[in-house]
């Protein structure tokens, strides 16, 4: 289903003004204006047997206009079917959700009109030019006639396609397809543009202009994007991110809040000896700290990891381990990944991180400290 354009339904973004100014001399703090929010959002499906599918289930969500939300996700974590929500194209079974200033269980039909949707799979006219493409969308979606030039040319700009305006979307790059079909989407000025998997498929060049794109839209017109995505380079040039596993949020906030959640560095060492120098380092970590070892190296998670260097180094070398390398890292958003869910989203790294907590349900290494 896409949504209707230009209606005389409010301009969507005429919901996002800030709150009214407070007295006069008083400091003015607007509050903060959401453009969704969702408490104990649900969406159950019936299954074989009187088995139940909970696709999503408790989902609280507040999401600022003119933030870039990432929502980060295994494959079937339920990123799609939250989406589906709070576009209303899915009928909650429990819970409520506001997307644009419209419910998305009593105003469906607004919420379509004030949302854009750009779909994993989405498709344009191959044999078509780039401008007869949008003309046939916004016709078919009841564009007045009068304005549909306008905003053509506008969108097919903002995306970067002014000079391809003419051309056969076929011989448009990968990218350049990804960008006209987002802009289709903007045509109609829509309040909140959710983005479902918006560059998977792409080759690297294409998935980092689809984000200039996106970045321009943010910060030239003030958008709202929602956006799922299981690339974590990705959600981290987002506001911010929530993970979803298994249907249920089990971490909301900025990238850099939730790294700092994690807290402890990885320490890691390529020694001469690994199974020689994991003895060594388990003697010395502090009790309760995670280490590992694998055919890569020896890694330990502690607190300011650089300052562990020199002292580890010292330590092997005095017992005559040689040290090719070491290294010390901050957490990263597939260490916060981990911890939240005990797998990793790296397709680098098939078993995952080393634990960042030995409580960490997929800890396969032990705790140091056992001196
Ligand atoms: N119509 C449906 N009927 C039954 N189960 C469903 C239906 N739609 C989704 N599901 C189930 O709900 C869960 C969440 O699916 P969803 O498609 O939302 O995940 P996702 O995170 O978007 O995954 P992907 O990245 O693979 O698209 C999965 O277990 C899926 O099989």
């Amino acid at each position: 289903m896409q949504p209707h354009v230009g209606d005389d339904d409010h301009p969507p973004t005429a919901l996002l003004t800030a709150a009214p100014a407070g007295p006069r001399g008083a400091q003015y703090h607007p509050e903060p204006v959401f453009a969704i929010t969702a408490r104990a959002l649900g969406k159950s499906y019936p299954g074989p047997e009187g088995a139940v599918t909970h696709a999503v289930s408790g989902l609280d969500l507040d999401v600022t206009a003119g933030e870039t939300f990432a929502f980060l996700g295994p494959n079937g974590a339920g990123k799609s079917t939250t989406i589906a929500l709070l576009c209303a194209l899915a009928r909650p079974t429990a819970g409520r959700a506001t997307v644009a200033g419209a419910d998305v269980l009593t105003q469906p039909h607004l919420v379509r009109r004030r949302v854009g949707m750009l779909f994993q799979h989405s498709a344009v006219d191959g044999d078509l030019t780039a401008e007869q493409n949008l003309y046939i969308h916004a016709r078919l979606y009841g564009m007045p006639r009068g304005q549909v030039r306008r905003r053509i040319a506008e969108v097919l700009e903002t995306a970067g396609l002014g000079d391809r305006r003419r051309s056969p979307v076929r011989t448009l790059s990968g990218g350049m397809r990804r960008r006209l079909e987002i802009a289709r989407q903007l045509l109609h000025a829509p309040g909140v543009l959710f983005l479902d998997e918006p560059t998977t498929g792409l080759d690297p060049h294409a998935r980092a202009q689809v984000w200039h794109h996106l970045r321009t839209l943010r910060e030239r017109h003030g958008s709202t994007l929602f956006v799922t995505t299981h690339y974590l380079e990705e959600a981290e040039n987002c506001d911010r991110i929530a993970i979803i596993d298994r249907g249920r949020l089990v971490a909301q906030g900025t990238p850099v809040a939730l790294k700092a959640a994690i807290g402890d560095d990885r320490v890691f060492l390529h020694t001469g000896d690994d199974t020689g120098a994991y003895r060594i380092v388990r003697a010395l970590a502090p009790p309760g700290s995670a280490l590992g070892a694998d055919a890569a190296g020896v890694s330990l998670r502690v607190p300011d990891g650089s300052s562990w260097i020199p002292r580890l180094c010292a330590a092997l070398t005095a017992q005559g381990i040689a040290v090719h390398s070491a290294s010390a890292t901050p957490p990263t958003l597939d260490d916060v990944f981990f911890h939240h869910t005990g797998r990793s989203l790296d397709p680098a790294q098939p078993g995952g991180p080393v634990p960042l907590h030995p409580s960490s349900p997929r800890a396969a290494t032990e705790s140091g400290g056992s001196r």
